[in-house]
């Protein structure tokens, strides 16, 4: 059946839509088209804000509602240092983006749910009229929604998005919400893209394999096998967030990345500040994420950049921060004591930094032996960006089947788990 997933990741810079054909196993799964959506500045600030609003209010979303508009000030001041005037004009700009009227109406999180939602019905939209087909071929979609806030060890996991009124838009059923069940049931809710990676390693006969995905936060999938058993999955720490948190910051929110690793190229790592980066950058429930086995897996705002990194240059910062990102990815799997994968394959936007990627490659040559082969995703066939995208495609499809999603090895969940939540298209 054809099965189209939406991701809108950790770095809210846009949508990817994907449309694949399966049955929910590696039998019968084929990759067919992508597209993806960028987000206007405008609404990647307005993701950015709500994200801040929802953290300050501990994941409670009337609190993070009542103080919205405080919040989403406090935000531009606070990580972007606009004050004044500047700040004003950010403010009103933000207000006309959704069409609200800025003098009587307080902004909610309500009205960036519903354009958020409304983005991905276009991106589905776009999709469809690239491939040719009518919404009416299209079994399912799997919508991720943004995630805002993760916290599972409290069982929180704040995922923004209109399943229902998205199968309106779209008069296609919608599975959303995949990550609750497996919370409820001792998961950590993410990730899980480990299914989804040994299924296309199943089928193109790529067993024993790494992958690993470098997004906002990067997690990787170690594939002994062919059971479920045989998969290891966990978040290893930052992808491009932390790095893009400082362009943020140093471009006052006129940048997000550091685009074709245009800073980072021009800087040297410091090693102390790498040091201070493992012993400070991350704590999940008061304790070093990187001294937690797995399975882990972390919230964007769980990333802090420390003020070691801040008292450096733009360029030495950015570089620093890139090689942070490929060192704790190797180190993760170096810190599981068991034979480390000859083969590794990178996906996710993160591994378009060019000095990520050129981190990864020298340091990952340097800790392990020379023999290992890595490649990207497009290289062996599969898709780098449509990637994750497909995932929730596959999953969707394997909840219609009631398949399971969620393994213990992978988010902790007590047992092999299903999720997801149903809308059939209302009139
Ligand atoms: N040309 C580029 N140069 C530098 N970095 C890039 C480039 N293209 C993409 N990126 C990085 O990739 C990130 C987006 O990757 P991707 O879309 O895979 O992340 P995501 O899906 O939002 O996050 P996650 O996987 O954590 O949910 C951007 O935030 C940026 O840091
Ligand atoms: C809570 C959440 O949305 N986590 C994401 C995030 O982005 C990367 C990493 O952290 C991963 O654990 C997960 O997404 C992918 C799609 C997953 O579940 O595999």
């Amino acid at each position: 059946m054809y099965s189209i997933g939406l991701m809108s990741g950790t770095s809210m810079d846009g949508i990817d839509a994907a449309l694949i054909e399966t049955d929910g196993t590696p039998m019968m799964l084929q990759s067919i088209a992508h597209f993806s959506l960028s987000y206007d500045a405008s609404f990647a600030l307005l993701l950015k804000a709500t994200e801040y609003a929802i953290k300050q209010a501990k994941g409670n979303l009337r609190n993070a509602n009542a103080s919205y508009h405080e919040s989403l000030s406090q935000y531009l001041q606070n990580t972007l240092c606009l004050t004044g005037t500047k700040l004003t004009q950010t403010i009103i700009q933000l207000y006309d983006y959704l069409k609200i009227a800025y003098k009587t109406t307080p902004i909610q999180i309500e009205d960036v749910v519903k354009h958020s939602t409304h983005q991905h019905a276009l991106a589905v939209n776009a999709l469809l009229e690239k491939t040719g087909l009518s919404a009416t071929q299209i079994r399912v979609i799997g919508y991720h929604g943004q995630a805002m806030f993760h916290q599972p060890h409290e069982k929180i996991s704040i995922i923004l998005g209109n399943g229902q009124s998205l199968a309106n838009q779209l008069t296609i059923p919608v599975i959303n919400d995949f990550r609750s069940q497996d919370i409820a049931t001792g998961g950590q809710g993410a990730p899980f893209a480990p299914i989804y990676h040994q299924a296309l390693a199943i089928r193109d006969k790529k067993i024993p394999l790494a992958v690993v995905n470098c997004g906002g936060i990067a997690n990787i999938t170690l594939i002994n096998g062919e059971q479920n058993s045989d998969l290891i999955g966990f978040d290893t720490g930052p992808g491009n967030g932390l790095v893009d948190s400082l362009i943020r910051q140093r471009t006052a929110g006129t940048a997000f990345m550091d685009k074709d690793g245009h800073y980072g190229k021009k800087g040297v790592v410091h090693p102390e500040v790498l040091q201070a980066l493992y012993a400070k950058s991350i704590f999940k429930n008061n304790q070093n994420y990187f001294s937690l086995p797995p399975p882990k897996s972390l919230d964007y705002g769980d990333l802090r950049l420390i003020p070691e990194v801040q008292a450096l240059s733009l360029e030495d910062a950015a570089r620093t921060l890139e090689a942070f990102t490929a060192d704790s990815i190797i180190k993760s799997v170096l810190a599981l004591n068991i034979p480390p994968p000859r083969h590794w394959v990178l996906a996710g936007g993160g591994w378009q930094n060019p000095v990520i990627l050129e981190e990864m490659t020298t340091r990952l040559k340097s800790y392990l032996d020379k023999k290992i082969t890595i490649n990207t995703a497009d290289e062996v066939g599969w898709s780098s960006t449509a990637m994750e995208a497909e995932l929730f495609a596959y999953l969707a499809v394997r909840s219609l089947h009631k398949l399971p999603i969620s393994f213990p090895n992978t988010t902790g969940v007590r047992a092999p788990s299903c999720g997801g939540t149903y809308f059939p298209p209302q009139q």
